[in-house]
């Protein structure tokens, strides 16, 4: 039988800070040695803002910061984003800032944002918190945004991706380094960031939202992974991660070939985007919806709403043509065959 969900993470948190108590904190040398592995590649001078909610890991992320940053000669402020969700939310962001100000992160900034409804209450939040992380970078003359995922979240949201039945570039995860984000922990356990706030006598908010059964990723998190856990063994969450790392290194590799094919395929012309079939053709799948994703995008579909469906029906126009009508996408795209092209945009089909 499983433990209660949070009995696993518990135990582990209280084995950590048992283990040595007196000398630094293992939990918190970790957390530590993880971020400063990330700031060491960034040069002297470099601001660097902490994306901290309040909660346990982006926590345990303000107080490493704040200690290596200066000792690389590195500014750290810190950015805590008021989604506006719950009625205290104001009080949560203003705790969280006082928290990251007494750290000795400078300039510390609470943004408050209004979320949308666009794709669901998960992704419209997601999306308001990453244009408020971006707009503050921009206003602080901030070059990298922290955030505080751990190897945990990694390992959920591989499986996440398995149950919606995603390809490879979706199970690699995410990035530990895109733009000017950073993910300095996320080959670092949950249980360790837990431990090292507890060590270092923090005090984490923590969200409600990560208890509500109603979101997949806490299902995920508390039934899926204990049940895994238990059938092949407790080291499920650390190979879930490192089979991400793997897919990465693929997929990058893969996206690189297909930029090339895609600088043959493709071309543009008044709003509309043109995949040339012949060039397409011989190319292995892997290959051909790359470039077949990114024509969509840029005849407009958005990232998020076009799915592997959509880009393996707009392939079929390639690989197996009987004369079907057009495919629509998301965003009122469409894609349809005209003699030896592909093409794709809002007004294709007239
Ligand atoms: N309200 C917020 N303000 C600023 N940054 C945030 C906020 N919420 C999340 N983040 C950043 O995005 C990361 C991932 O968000 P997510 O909601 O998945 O967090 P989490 O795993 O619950 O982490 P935490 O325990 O720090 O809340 C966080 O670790 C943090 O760096």
């Amino acid at each position: 039988m499983p433990g209660s969900p949070d009995s696993t993470a518990e135990s582990a948190v209280e084995e950590l800070v048992e283990r040595r108590r007196g000398k630094l904190h293992p939990a918190i040398a970790r957390a530590r040695e993880a971020v400063r592995a990330t700031l060491a590649e960034l040069p002297q001078g470099t601001t660097v803002l902490v994306a901290c909610s309040g909660g346990t890991d982006s926590l345990a992320l303000a107080a490493a910061t704040a200690f290596e940053a200066p000792k690389l000669g590195l500014r750290a402020g810190a950015v805590i984003v008021d989604h506006g969700l719950q009625p205290d939310s104001a009080h949560v962001a203003a705790t969280a800032a006082e928290q990251c100000r007494t750290l000795g992160l400078d300039p510390v900034q609470v943004r408050a944002v209004e979320v949308g409804s666009d794709g669901g209450p998960e992704a419209a939040a997601r999306a308001a918190r990453y244009d408020a992380l971006r707009d503050a970078a921009d206003e602080l003359a901030a070059d990298v945004v922290l955030l505080a995922h751990t190897r945990d979240d990694q390992a959920e949201t591989v499986l996440l991706g398995l149950g919606r039945g995603s390809g490879g570039r979706s199970l690699a995860g995410m990035a530990p380094a895109v733009g000017r984000l950073r993910r300095p922990f996320l080959e670092v356990p949950r249980a360790t960031t837990a431990a090292a706030c507890i060590a270092s006598g923090l005090r984490p908010w923590h969200d409600p939202h990560n208890d509500d059964p109603q979101y997949t990723r806490v299902r995920v998190r508390h039934e899926v992974l204990p049940v895994l856990e238990e059938a092949l063994g407790p080291g499920v969450v650390e190979a879930l991660a490192r089979t991400a790392g793997l897919l990465r290194a693929d997929a990058d590799a893969l996206d690189l070939l297909a930029a090339d094919v895609a600088e043959t395929a493709l071309s543009r012309a008044e709003g509309e985007v043109r995949a040339d079939v012949g060039v397409l053709t011989d190319e292995p799948t892997a290959i051909r919806t790359r470039v077949l994703r990114q024509a969509a995008l840029e005849a407009g579909c958005r990232a998020t709403d076009l799915t592997a469906g959509h880009v393996a029906a707009v392939d079929a126009l390639v690989t197996d043509w009987r004369g079907q009508r057009w495919i629509d996408l998301p965003q009122g795209i469409r894609a349809i065959r005209k003699g030896g092209f592909i093409i794709l945009g809002p007004d294709v089909t007239g």
